[in-house]
């Protein structure tokens, strides 16, 4: 077995090709087997095999720097790199972390998690070392998909501005998670397909390379002659266009072309494009065959390709799918936008139904959330399906063009608190803090499944401007789901359990654990209040007012960062009404990035649990103790 003998990328340079190859079928054999227990991100990996081989066998990381987009493809970069013993911990707690991850290894130099960063990366580690006077390489790993990425596009055009040595190597696997979609995509597939442009171009590339070298005025003409000639079937045309060498494209499966191809681009001065083309899922049959389900997998049987079913019911994402559904039977003024997330976000029944009524634009979040502002002012009602982790990427677009023109789209904001084996860069534990303070924005979260129902139907209902839900990457409660989706009124709050010693106000998944603490500390006598804060903008603020009234002691459990979160709403009303004397302990995310594991690890990390819940309220009543206790 070669791939025990890889401690590190010197042990791939005495290779011979053959022997790469034989390697390559091992490293496909070991990711299939340890991801059938861990799950993760198959397809992308079984796509960059011989690419990623071909990286650490020709170059020299870590001082040469290999920048991977996304990072969700960089698995066989960690097996290369010495971690191959760790890979029964992928995307554990405490274990091998799913994307680049610095701190794993001096060869992981950037790390992502979200897409289209790798050139703009790739461009400022350039810069520096040309600053540095370094001469080391810095080649860029990006997708297909993240191309399409508005950053990626930044970038390219400063890239080919500079001029300065860089190269990206585009894989092109026609997929992003979904089927690609776009003009971008379309060209790419006439490069991949129209072999007789390859055919001319090499026949045209022999004939022009013959003419022999001539002095003068000719020889100027002949080379503008060539170069025009070039410029008319050179596929590349795009990138070349933007000061890129472009070479390609090449058989990312194939050692020789790409061996070839990279020594090529070498001797490339300034920027230098690679297009390579792979199979995402390569070497898998249930994965080749449908790299959409095996972009990212769970747990499966290797012989059969059975996943291992979730059992439980539907998780939010399916609930939302369904009332969306519904919905738009009965309104045709809705439709359904995502950034490249068809499938995670639920949309491929409405798809199916509507075709016409399903955008998906690519990974473009801020071109998403402007262009359903533009259709909302138009009277459309657009249903902006976004992770809360993507919708980061769209902030400024939420604040100037939606919220402050007020115009009514509605967010469904999936993966809304932490997100589990995708770690820290994909928590959903911010869009509190940068939704609520943004003036025009209703924001909710549902407790349970039905909740989400009657928050669609409030959604569609709300005609006087932004509107968003946030829901979480989880299983719904299995609560009864009534038939009509009676929509709610906006800031309205719900008591769930009364009491009178002291209130936790919770939202989303909170709430059973709220009702578990209070049900816990009922066995010690104290009678606490249970409040579902299913508005976050706009606050009960008739609630809250009484609460503050009966002086109760408020404990906020929200999973989200406890900085500008619900709590941080909460206190600020109380503030602005001289209640300062009221104790409101905030329970969220405290100030640090939550990595990979699982949700329920998660939440143990930072103390989101029902028996810190209960410590907590009791610490909040010393008073109360007292009472308990007997008379003060
Ligand atoms: C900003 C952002 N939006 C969406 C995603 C979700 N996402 C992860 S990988 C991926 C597709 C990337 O496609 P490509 O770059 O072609 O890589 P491949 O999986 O095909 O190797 C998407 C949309 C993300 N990671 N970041
Ligand atoms: C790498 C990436 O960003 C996506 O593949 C993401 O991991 C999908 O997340 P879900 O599995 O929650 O749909
Ligand atoms: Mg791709």
């Amino acid at each position: 077995m070669l791939l025990e003998q890889i401690r590190g990328p010197q042990d791939l340079k005495p290779l011979s090709i053959a022997q790469l190859e034989e390697l390559a079928a091992e490293i496909r054999k070991f990711l299939i087997e340890k991801l059938s227990a861990t799950g993760g991100h198959l397809a992308p990996n079984l796509g960059v095999v011989e690419l990623t081989l071909a990286l650490h066998f020709l170059y020299n990381s870590p001082k040469d720097k290999f920048i991977f987009d996304v990072g969700h493809q960089s698995y066989v970069h960690k097996i290369l790199t010495g971690r191959k013993d760790q890979f029964d911990t992928l995307r554990k707690y405490k274990g091998l972390c799913g994307f680049v991850k610095r701190s794993e290894s001096p060869h992981d130099v950037w790390e992502a998690g979200h897409s289209s960063t790798s050139l703009s990366a790739a461009m400022g580690m350039v810069l520096a070392r040309d600053l540095k006077g370094e001469n080391n390489k810095v080649v860029a790993v990006i997708g297909d998909g993240a191309l399409t990425g508005g950053m990626a596009l930044e970038a390219l055009n400063h890239i080919g501005h500079e001029k300065k040595n860089l190269m990206v190597i585009l894989n092109d696997n026609e997929m992003s998670i979904a089927p690609n979609v776009g003009a971008l995509h379309h060209y790419l597939g006439k490069i991949r397909t129209d072999r007789h442009y390859q055919k001319a171009k090499d026949e045209l590339n022999q004939l022009l390379n013959k003419i022999p070298a001539i002095g003068g005025r000719l020889a100027k003409t002949a080379e503008r002659f060539k170069d025009s000639i070039k410029y008319l079937l050179v596929s590349g045309i795009l990138f070349e266009q933007f000061g890129f060498t472009y070479l390609g494209p090449v058989d990312g499966h194939d050692f020789h072309q790409l061996i070839d191809v990279m020594e090529q681009a070498n001797s490339v001065s300034g920027p230098v494009l690679v297009h390579v083309i792979t199979i995402k899922g390569k070497g898998y049959l249930p994965a080749e065959a449908d790299s959409f389900k095996w972009h990212g997998i769970t747990p499966y049987k290797i012989e059969s390709g059975q996943v291992l079913k979730a059992v439980g019911p539907p998780m939010y994402t399916e609930v939302f799918s369904d009332a969306l559904m519904e919905l738009a039977e009965q309104d045709n003024r809705i439709v359904a936008v995502t950034p490249a997330m068809p499938g995670g976000s639920g949309l491929l029944k409405f798809a199916e139904r509507y075709p016409n009524r399903m955008i998906d634009v690519g990974i473009a979040e801020q071109h998403a959330a402007t262009m359903c502002a533009a259709m909302a002012m138009e009277g459309m009602k657009p249903v902006y399906a976004v992770y809360s982790t993507f919708l980061q990427r769209a902030y400024d677009q939420v604040v100037h063009d939606i919220c402050r023109q007020n115009a009514n789209v509605i967010f469904a904001i999936d993966r809304a608190g932490f997100v589990g084996p995708d770690g820290e860069t994909h928590q959903g534990v911010y869009d509190i803090p940068f939704l609520r303070h943004i003036p025009n924005m209703v924001l909710m979260m549902p407790k349970d499944e039905n909740e989400l129902r009657r928050m669609m139907k409030t959604a569609v209902d709300y005609n006087e401007g932004p509107i968003a839900i946030r829901y979480p990457r989880i299983n719904g409660l299995g609560v009864a789901i009534d038939k009509e989706m009676t929509p709610i009124p906006i800031g309205t709050w719900e008591t769930v359990r009364e009491g009178d010693s002291a209130v936790i106000v919770a939202i989303g998944p909170m709430l059973p654990i709220a009702e578990e603490a209070a049900e816990q500390l009922k066995r010690e006598g104290l009678c606490v209040r249970v409040v579902n804060a299913r508005f976050i903008k706009p606050l009960d603020e008739a609630m809250l007012l009484k609460i503050a009234g009966e002086n109760l002691h408020v404990l906020v459990l929200e999973e989200g960062s406890e900085q500008g979160g619900l709590g941080s709403a909460i206190l600020e009303f109380y503030s602005l009404h001289n209640k300062q004397g009221l104790s409101v302990r905030i329970m969220g995310v405290p100030d640090i990035f939550v990595e990979h594991g699982s949700i329920k690890e998660q939440r143990q990390e930072v103390g989101l649990t029902t028996e810190r819940v209960a410590t907590e309220l009791k610490a909040l009543l010393p008073r109360m103790r007292k009472r308990v206790n007997g008379p003060a």
